[in-house]
């Protein structure tokens, strides 16, 4: 996994490992905070016009040392600088040390009920990867009073209150416009509700090398063509479309057809060779009307749909946009599986083993690595897992997917503004870049459709899924506001052009 490439996003236990190993590599502890400190003031100068009121809360650890550090820096430099120090002095040898040279000459704290509403900036260096519990007493009134003041907070590390790993509030967790973070970015930084409360999050280089980071990560990255991108399918002159694949397209019935035409066009667009969609004969005409290069098969039931797969060369297929919760749906599912055919589960094809997670599990196992990507939102997947210990009750959005892809051997796509793939193998990658508008009926069905296209041009299942969600935040992002889901295929040319310009970019430098 370390040799996977793409952005480490490192739990805070293994930023602590992080900072123990360059400690002991000869570089001291208060160096790094002073690097870390140095990065804070840096940000704080951009953030704060001249003449402005900084107040900087610092707590006992080496989150609140960083906060002495960029104290005294700000105001070496003129800035007019107070400290609060709300639980008392600092507790560890670097921060305390940051505090004695903060407060040589500088004069004393200012009192814990101080107005916060009087500053222009804060700073807030209260917890950082050291929250280990809920906040409560004074930390607590105090987040909430910065809350309600709304004065422009500017985080360390992470807003007090934010659990670093999951994203999520401990009790409360102070609102930042901007955040500076060190070595590398957390998982709690890019999931929801943390990547609100951190503003824009800033990563400083504090002098902890590559080497160490990949060294101690646990395999959580953040989605970006970094990841994914040398087994992105890139166009060749050799590659005709029947080299490029064909996916097979399971229909809804002749009032639900339009999801699974969203799903075979973006399976066009992200570069297929060809896509055809079965259905049952009055969806098939319904079909008809619409459709010109993705062809149509009849097949009324599973049987019939079975023997389409007897055809080898449909070697991607998409089940579950409209198509229907039910035995008939799970008995495609199981021959696509059970032929060793890459294998995109959406919507109704989940929602088909519900509570059954161990039964998909054995039929993607007789599949024998054949990749199955499933795509569900947080309540298709509560229906497939809810019952499973050890895959609901864990702490963050990743560990949920990871588990469930563990268990099931598939490929979990868990959506939302935050959305997760993982893989069987414990790797992880959190998507940040889809912007709210993508919100819109049928981008789902997008989604499948772009997985199964670049399965079908033959990428491995978790960088498959990976790229398919970039493609698909980016194609919303470049259409903007107003987005539907029929817009959405046809902003993918645009990104692709983009990712095979940085791939070409990216072979160049090597
Ligand atoms: N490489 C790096 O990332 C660097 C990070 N630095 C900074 O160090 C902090 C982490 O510092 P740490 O001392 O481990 O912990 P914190 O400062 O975040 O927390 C301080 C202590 O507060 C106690 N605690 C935890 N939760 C609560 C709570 N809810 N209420 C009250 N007190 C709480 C806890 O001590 P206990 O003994 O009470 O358990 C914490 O230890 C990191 O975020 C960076 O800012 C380095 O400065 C530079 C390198
Ligand atoms: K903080």
């Amino acid at each position: 996994m370390a040799s996977q490439s793409g952005e480490h996003l490192l739990r805070a236990a293994q930023m602590a490992e992080a900072d123990r190993i360059t400690i002991a590599s000869g570089v001291p502890g208060h160096e790094l905070m002073a690097r870390a400190g140095s990065g804070v003031a840096a940000a704080a100068r951009r953030m704060a016009a001249p003449g402005a009121r900084i107040l900087v809360i610092c707590g006992t650890g080496n989150n609140g040392g960083d906060g002495y550090v960029a104290a005294r820096l700000l105001q070496a430099e003129g800035r007019d600088v107070a400290v609060m120090a709300p639980l008392g002095p600092a507790t560890t040898a670097d921060a305390g040390r940051a505090a004695a040279d903060w407060a040589h000459g500088r004069g004393a704290a200012v009192a814990i009920d101080a107005d916060v509403a009087g500053y222009d900036l804060v700073i807030d260096a209260l917890f950082g990867a050291g929250l280990n519990r809920p906040l409560d007493g004074a930390a607590l009134d105090l987040a909430r009073r910065l809350n309600a003041s709304g004065r422009p907070v500017l985080a360390v590390d992470v807003p007090s209150g934010l659990n670093a790993d999951s994203g999520q509030a401990m009790a409360a967790s102070v609102r930042a416009a901007a955040t500076v973070t060190f070595a590398a970015r957390k998982p709690g930084q890019l999931l929801l509700p943390g990547r609100l409360l951190c503003g824009d999050v800033t990563c400083v280089d504090i002098g902890i090398a590559p080497e160490t980071i990949a060294r101690v990560a646990g395999g959580i990255f953040r989605n970006s063509p970094d990841l994914w991108q040398a087994s992105f399918p890139a166009p060749s002159l050799e590659a005709h479309k029947y080299r490029r694949g064909h996916v097979l397209c399971g229909s809804g019935g002749p009032l639900s057809t339009g999801a699974i035409r969203l799903a075979a066009r973006s399976a066009l667009r992200v570069g297929a060779g060809l896509a055809t969609v079965a259905a049952g004969l009055d969806a098939c005409r319904a079909h008809a009307a619409h459709l010109t290069a993705i062809m149509i098969r009849e097949a009324e039931g599973a049987g019939d749909f079975a023997r389409l797969l007897d055809d080898a060369r449909f070697n991607a297929v998409i089940l579950g946009p409209a198509g229907g919760v039910g035995p008939e749906l799970a008995a495609r599912v199981e021959a696509a599986a059970r032929r060793g055919r890459a294998l995109v589960m959406d919507a109704d094809a989940i929602s088909s083993f519900a509570g059954a997670p161990e039964r998909l599990a054995a039929v993607i196992a007789a599949g024998e690595g054949a990749p199955v990507v499933m795509t569900p939102h947080d309540g298709e997947f509560a229906r497939l897992f809810g019952d499973v210990a050890g895959v609901m009750d864990v702490g963050a959005k990743y560990e949920r997917a990871v588990a469930a892809a563990r268990m099931t051997g598939a490929i979990v796509v868990l959506k939302g503004a935050d959305t997760v793939i993982a893989a069987p193998d414990g790797r992880a990658a959190i998507n940040d870049n889809a912007p709210p508008w993508l919100g819109t009926a049928g981008s789902g069905d997008v989604l499948s459709g772009l997985v199964g296209g670049l399965l079908a041009q033959g990428m491995p299942g978790f960088e498959a899924a990976a790229a398919a969600v970039w493609i698909h935040g980016a194609a919303a992002q470049a259409f903007g506001p107003g987005l539907i889901s029929e817009d959405l295929p046809e902003q993918v040319p645009a990104v692709l052009r983009r990712l095979l310009r940085q791939g070409a970019q990216a072979g160049a430098a090597r």
